[in-house]
């Protein structure tokens, strides 16, 4: 057992509650947010510094990471910083998160925002378009196949982009399809928590050029950025490192000014 499947068995109750209250054809009707933007995946590919800018009050492996912050200065900074994209955590039980913090950030500054959920459900990408994301996360750990397949398409067919997140060769082998836009590496094993950037160094090798190719968690210095774009990675989705200061938009600012030095 390892902290997914607590996460996910969770979530399934979650979900089925908030179907009760919400019903789908309610919650399409309040599909409001129809934005005429660059992608997330375009703005990696051109930009230099391919950061992703997470809002993330606490989590699993470090408990309080910082709960003074409110999302819609968080979410002004980053885009000040000039982030490529900010990554809006929605779980509440562990990481604090809810979708009232990704329709806050989506009313707050206009980047790409990426609903950080584990999404095991069709009717959470729903949602996820109702509050104002533009990319949904998959993670292959949690899902079949035949899942990542439908919830992608699902989310294409809403106009959302697609990162898929892997932590091994198996997961990647099974998960590549047209229907993904993005392919994260998550450097954070979920069994010890350890982070390694090793793990993105070695799956970078057979992730098809196709695909752009982001590295995840545990991302603290521009040294290792250097690094990983020498193997193909284009984005970096870096969370604690930015919400630990007391502002985080001008730690990403300061780190995107060091990384285009
Ligand atoms: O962050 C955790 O402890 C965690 C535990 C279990 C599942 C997922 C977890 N994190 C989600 C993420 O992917 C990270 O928030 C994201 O990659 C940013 O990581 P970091 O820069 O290390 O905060």
């Amino acid at each position: 057992m390892n902290i997914l499947d607590n996460i996910t068995a969770d979530k399934r109750k979650e979900v089925n509650l908030r179907k009760g209250l919400i019903p789908v054809s309610q919650l399409e009707h309040s599909v409001l947010f129809e934005r005429d933007t660059i992608s997330l995946a375009e703005r990696l590919k051109t930009s230099t510094s391919g950061i992703i800018a997470e809002h993330k009050r606490r989590s699993p492996s470090k408990s309080i990471i910082n709960n003074n912050l409110n999302v819609q200065d968080v979410a002004r900074g980053y885009e000040d910083a000039g982030v490529c994209g900010m990554s809006v955590l929605t779980d509440g039980k562990y990481f604090g998160g809810s979708l009232d913090d990704l329709l806050t950030a989506r009313a707050s500054c206009n980047l790409p925002l990426l609903r950080k959920e584990f999404i095991i459900d069709e009717y959470q990408i729903i949602e996820a378009k109702a509050y104002g994301a533009d990319v949904i996360l998959l993670i292959a750990a949690i899902l079949s196949k035949e899942e990542i397949k439908q919830f992608s398409e699902l989310a294409k067919s809403l106009n959302l982009d697609v990162l898929l997140e892997v932590h091994n060769e198996a997961e990647l082998q099974k998960s590549i399809m047209p229907s993904l836009d993005m392919l994260g590496v998550n450097n954070r094993n979920l069994k010890t928590f350890e982070v390694s950037l090793d793990t993105s160094k070695n799956l970078s090798q057979i992730i098809p050029d196709d695909f752009v190719k982001v590295s995840e968690s545990g991302i603290s210095a521009i040294e290792p950025i250097s690094v990983l774009k020498d193997y193909g990675f284009r984005g970096f989705l870096i969370g604690e490192n930015f919400m630990k200061t007391e502002n985080p938009g001008a730690s990403a600012k300061a780190f995107i000014k060091a990384l285009e030095q």
